[in-house]
């Protein structure tokens, strides 16, 4: 058992000169394999980030590597623990669930995947959440079908189990939409940008402008515990199932083309031009879309309930009130004051140090990082967190977990 203080203020020897880690606060060694990975508070600005730094021991020499991912801010002190040879568990002190658990992914598939690209030394951040998510659901189909329609309905009827990912468009705003509810209304060169920086889970031309989903829009609804609905193209469905998000996908065909167009003409969103446009482009989909095997599931829209009827079906919805939120373990307080030890197969006891909590029995809370799933570049999810039960003195909490 290793036990880690929740923050250190030594000094590490040798140190390069010049360096950007604080020299007396917040700053932890953590050691994996022949690296020595610093982990400390960045001075250079005023949100209290954190800054990363490398020794490679066998050759005594420092490396400054790349860092990718979205950092944990406004750190006021943590404690670090490896887990395994792969990543290292930040866990901020005094944040509150939804943002205390943070991942420092060093020898992860994405990590050695993003070195081979880069050809230095990655590392990369990804935030930890509570509790696992419903597998996403993307729907595809030619602009037209009733898709937007489906979902509607679905998010109605269902306001607490599905959110929806919003999507960057640099098309126009139609006369009702809003941004960032309908879509993030964006221009081509910051979206491009951002393509470029990995934050796009899939992007495509559609009809002549540049959608895409971002990992941040498919994380924000897992992060609600909502189930994640996608309304995107079939070139973005067949770069999703080509991706690590695992997905239901579902295609949405029309009764007709004609019916196809009436739809279309009767929405009275599009110009001429851009209608005949995407009726062109609704055939190539509908070829795509009903026989590469891409889709688990086609369903005709020709009658819009008995089609939503099948799709609540489909997802096992039929006679479902909706409410059946998964139970996240959100009601267990991090302790402001704490120190963590490592137990066995990565599950952790983090024991509060301050006069929080008198009694030796609630003195400790269990964070079960042991089936944890996905990870950089997006959320890391699987973290089970509880209350050791009270009938335990603590020695015996862990000698339960051992
Ligand atoms: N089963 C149906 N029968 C008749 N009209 C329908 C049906 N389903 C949807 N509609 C209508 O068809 C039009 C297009 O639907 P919707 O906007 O949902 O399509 P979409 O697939 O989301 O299109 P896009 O891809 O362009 O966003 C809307 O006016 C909608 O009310
Ligand atoms: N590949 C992606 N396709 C997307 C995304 N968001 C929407 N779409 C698809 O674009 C067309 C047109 O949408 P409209 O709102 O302009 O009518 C439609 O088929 C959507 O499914 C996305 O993020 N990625």
């Amino acid at each position: 058992m290793r036990e880690t203080p929740a923050f250190y203020a030594e000094d590490i020897q040798d140190f390069p000169s010049g360096n950007s880690l604080k020299a007396r606060c917040y700053k932890t060694e953590i050691n994996i394999g022949d690296k020595m990975y610093v982990i400390g508070q960045a001075d250079e600005d005023s949100a209290l980030s954190v800054r990363v730094l490398v020794r490679d021991k066998s050759a005594a020499q420092w490396i400054y590597p790349t860092v990718l991912g979205t950092k944990p801010r406004n750190i006021k002190g943590f404690s670090a623990v490896p887990l395994g040879q792969d990543r290292v568990l930040i866990i901020k002190k005094g944040a509150n669930p939804g943002d205390c658990f943070w991942f420092l992914e060093v020898d992860t598939g994405y990590v050695r995947e993003q070195q081979k690209l880069c050809g230095t030394k990655v590392v990369a951040w990804s935030k930890g959440a509570i509790g696992n998510a419903e597998k996403p659901i993307v729907i595809s189909g030619p602009s037209g079908v009733g898709k937007g329609t489906l979902i509607n309905k679905l998010m109605e009827e269902f306001p607490l189990l599905f959110g929806f990912s919003v999507s960057h468009t640099t098309r126009s705003p139609r006369n009702m939409e809003k941004d960032g509810i309908h879509y993030h209304f964006t221009q081509k060169g910051a979206m491009e940008r951002d393509i470029k920086e990995g934050k796009f889970l899939e992007y495509a031309s559609v009809h002549g402008n540049l959608y895409g989903t971002s990992i941040e829009a498919v994380e924000m609804v897992a992060d609600e515990g909502k189930r994640c609905i996608l309304d995107i193209d079939v070139q973005g469905a067949r770069s999703v199932r080509a991706s690590s998000l695992e997905a239901v996908f579902i295609f949405i065909c029309p009764p007709s083309m004609e019916e196809l167009e009436n739809r279309l003409r009767a929405r009275g969103t599009e110009t001429e031009e851009q209608i005949l446009k995407r009726l062109r482009n609704a055939k190539t989909e509908l070829e795509q879309g009903v026989s590469s095997g891409l889709f688990d599931h086609i369903l005709y829209n020709d009658n819009l309930e008995e089609c939503y009827g099948r799709l609540k079906k489909l997802l096992g919805l039929d006679g479902n009130s909706g409410s059946s939120l998964q139970s996240l373990s959100l009601g267990v307080h991090l302790p402001l004051e704490h120190s963590v030890s490592l137990v066995r197969d990565n599950r952790i006891i983090i024991r509060c140090s301050s006069s929080e909590r008198k009694e030796a029995a609630t003195n400790m809370i269990v964070l079960d990082a042991s089936s944890l799933k996905g990870g950089a570049p997006g959320r890391t999810r699987g973290l089970d967190m509880y209350q050791a039960e009270p009938c335990y003195e603590g020695l015996e909490v862990i000698n339960k977990l051992n």
